[in-house]
């Protein structure tokens, strides 16, 4: 039953408290019970770390495990590493509830599992099995779907926007992840992204014997590099755009021919981002201008969108999480940093979801030597277990209380028709500022 339906026969009635209880507790045994293996899970994941859409062996872990607990698994599940693993409980006559949960395995060159991904994925598995067993145990007001969605290629690419398209989240009422940091916090703004990559053609000539006879590519780059430090001087507080350069030239004796560059432009919203892909396409060309060079911009085929809070599904979530010990930092400037970016955005605009972020116990910095420490250490087990506890509760809130649902249902029409009045009309302005670019081979 997918959100825009009503269900209001379902479960309709007092919420048994009593029973909400015990199945919150059984959630905790569960996943206490289950502590090793899930440990020794992420462990695995972590010690071999693999790059976005390439995540073979964690895949294979994961699909394992769940076939070996007798869960119904879709092992490629419309992409290579992705996956689909369902439980459903008895039918009853109420419609059917469907929650799932996220897993993300994906970890960054040179660093390995510097963003936690391992983590996410324990997270995911360990709040799934908590709810199974918690629901197995009564009989659930409704018939409820638990499903796990393997989406790989979090960190370069979108898996979560290819299995969009392939319709993966067309059924589903509540999606559920969590996410690595340094604080407890049920949301923290994650803003909208484009990547782009900046291809300069020039050509080659004897640096010292002929220069003139060169158009050198590396100075484009080198142009390309400052037009965008000096926009930054005009870009709003909360846009970010950084870059690398991939390919400088072979040899300072030969002019460069092609030089090659990595952007991101985030902003808070798609609106706002559209706006900075134009300013950032005019630095991107005017530098091609000055050398002589052409300039092809590629963009990736998939823009993350910015995450949409759902204040009802946060509270829920925080009262669970309150409950278990957590403190959630109230800390404005952590509260109103930009935490970077994340394909679960897209996901917001189709499902009411939830992506809080959690202490695992270090305060490393994600994308850093020590955060893949802190990510494969003991200590963040505590910490990974407790939130995919408070996950799974929330989940069971859910569950058992009609009212709560409708009241996600209606936070997430609000938000979602808040964005799509503020970007109408940006579709056109930035499918302008990528064309020409004409880029096939990205
Ligand atoms: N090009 C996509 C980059 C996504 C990446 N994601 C994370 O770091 C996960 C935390 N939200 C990012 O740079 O934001």
């Amino acid at each position: 039953m997918g959100p825009d339906r009503e269900q209001s026969a379902a479960g309709r009635g007092r919420i048994d408290m009593s029973l909400l209880k015990q199945c919150k507790q059984r959630v905790s045994d569960v996943i206490e019970h289950e502590s090793g293996q899930l440990h020794a899970l992420s462990q695995d994941i972590w010690k071999a770390p693999e790059l976005a859409y390439q995540e073979h062996a964690a895949h294979h872990l994961l699909t394992s495990f769940f076939s070996s607990r007798a869960w119904e698994v879709q092992a490629h599940y419309h992409l290579d590493t992705a996956f689909r693993a369902q439980w459903t409980s008895e039918p009853s006559d109420s419609p059917r509830l469907h929650v799932a949960f996220l897993c993300e395995y994906d970890a960054l060159p040179g660093l390995g599992h510097a963003c936690g991904h391992n983590l996410i994925a324990e997270v995911s598995v360990a709040a799934a099995l908590g709810l199974r067993g918690a629901l197995e145990s009564v009989h659930p007001p409704r018939q409820i779907q638990i499903t796990v969605l393997g989406t790989p290629a979090e960190e370069d690419g979108g898996g979560k926007v290819d299995l969009i398209k392939a319709g993966a989240f067309e059924d589903m009422d509540v999606v559920f992840m969590a996410h690595p940091a340094q604080d407890d916090a049920a949301y923290l703004p994650d803003i909208a992204v484009h990547d782009v990559t900046v291809k300069y053609y020039g050509k080659a000539s004897h640096a010292a014997a002929y220069p003139w006879e060169g158009i050198n590519a590396l100075d484009a780059a080198i142009l390309a590099y400052n037009n965008i430090s000096v926009l930054r001087q005009q870009m709003q507080p909360s846009w970010r755009v950084h870059g690398v350069i991939k390919h400088g030239g072979v040899k300072p004796n030969i002019i460069p021919s092609y030089t090659e560059l990595e952007f991101y432009l985030r902003a808070p919203s798609r609106k706002d981002l559209a706006e900075l892909q134009e300013k950032a396409s005019a630095c991107f060309s005017a530098a091609a201008t000055a050398t002589g060079c052409k300039v092809e911009l590629c963009s990736s085929s998939h823009d993350y969108y910015n995450v949409l809070p759902n204040k009802t599904l946060a509270q829920a979530y925080i009262e669970n999480g309150k409950q278990l010990g957590m403190q959630f930092t109230t800390n404005d400037q952590v509260l109103n940093a930009l935490s970077g970016s994340t394909d679960f955005g897209n996901v917001t605009f189709e499902v009411p979801g939830i992506h809080p972020y959690f202490f695992i116990g270090s305060e490393a910095l994600n994308h850093t030597e020590e955060y893949t420490k802190a990510a494969g250490s003991d200590e963040a087990q505590y910490y990974t277990l407790r939130t995919a506890k408070s996950l799974a509760m929330t989940a069971l809130d859910v569950i058992f209380n009609p009212d709560l649902l409708q009241s996600i249902r209606h936070d997430w029409k609000m938000m979602k028709q808040m964005e799509e009045e503020m970007n109408s009309g940006i579709a056109n302005k930035a499918r302008e500022s990528s064309s020409g670019a004409g880029c096939a081979s990205c």
